[in-house]
């Protein structure tokens, strides 16, 4: 009786609350707009793109795609960022990552003004989420979505183990400080730890974000483990998958989400949730 956690449907359930918190908003002459900001012509970051401002439009969310050329200049690049910074309709700014070789992405992100900062990327965001510092302020979409899967399992999370896999930006660190901050006892675990298996083998709550194929075996897995799988791999036959061999482990573990439709649909879910959010607290502010 192992759960399958379904992140398609639990990013339709968000989905449908954001968009009623937009109605709320329009009934006061309030639009929440989001800015993506894409360089180059890499296929996948287009299709990613494309998806969120479709999502997006779907919520009556405003979506403005600035597609910018690989030659484009830091200069030029954080000038467009400037711009949205101080554009009142824009709440939320993202770019989408990787960028071209040559651009410093760390630069663009520190030039986004931190209260539009839809991923969470910038350093005070981050510095705040790992101090756990109380306010509203915007997180990581991926882990911040991950958390809202965990709550959907009702299961008391602190005091547990949990172990992530993996310590990007993106995911891996900003995943850690979440779980630290529920109060669990957190190990981060990446490519230079030795005995993964028995360190992964202690985990509750695994959350595995390494982008290696089927990583993570039957073996490697504590019994009835809630199981998170962040990877967008590739298999043999050019299939989506997971850094979890799903089949290998299903039998043993508690719960697991697959690959596609878990992960993947609430991270751009909540980056809609994150917009609004943020539309709401500028509201609360005063627009300051
Ligand atoms: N600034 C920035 N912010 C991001 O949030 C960001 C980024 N850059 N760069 C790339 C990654 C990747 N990412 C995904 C989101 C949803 C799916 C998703 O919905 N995946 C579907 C399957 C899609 C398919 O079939 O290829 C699923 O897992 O079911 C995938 C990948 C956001 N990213």
């Amino acid at each position: 009786m192992t759960t399958i956690i379904d992140g398609k449907q639990l990013a339709k359930d968000l989905n449908a609350q954001t968009q009623q918190r937009v109605a709320k908003l329009a009934e006061r002459g309030i639009t929440p707009g989001l800015a993506v900001i894409i360089v180059g012509d890499d296929p996948a970051s287009a299709l990613y793109v494309r998806n969120k401002h479709r999502k997006a439009v779907k919520l009556g969310i405003k979506s403005v795609v600035r597609e910018l050329p690989a030659t484009v200049s830091q200069a030029d690049l954080m000038g467009v960022v400037t711009e949205y910074n101080q554009d009142p309709t824009i709440n939320g700014i993202l770019v989408q990552s990787p960028l071209p070789r040559g651009l410093d992405e760390q630069a663009v992100v520190a030039a986004i003004d931190p209260k539009k900062d839809v991923d969470g990327f910038h350093p005070v965001n981050v510095g705040r989420l790992f101090n756990n510092l109380p306010g509203n302020y915007p997180v990581s979409c991926t882990p911040r979505g991950i958390m809202t899967m965990l709550a959907s399992l009702h299961i008391h999370l602190r005091g547990k183990h949990a172990v992530v896999v993996g310590r990007s930006r993106i995911v891996g660190r900003p995943m850690a400080a979440m779980l630290l901050n529920a109060d669990m006892t957190v190990t981060t675990a990446h490519v230079y730890t030795k005995h993964l298996s028995d360190v992964t083998r202690e985990a509750d709550v695994l959350v595995v974000a390494t982008g290696v194929a089927h990583l993570i075996k039957a073996n490697d897995v504590k019994p009835g483990a809630i199981v998170i799988d962040v990877g967008m791999d590739r298999d043999d036959q050019g299939k989506l998958t997971g850094d979890v061999d799903f089949d290998g482990v299903f039998d043993r573990v508690g719960a697991i989400t697959p690959v596609p439709g878990g992960v993947g649909p609430m991270t751009i879910a909540t980056l809609m949730q994150q917009t609004v959010d943020i539309c709401e607290w500028s509201e609360q502010r005063g627009n300051q």
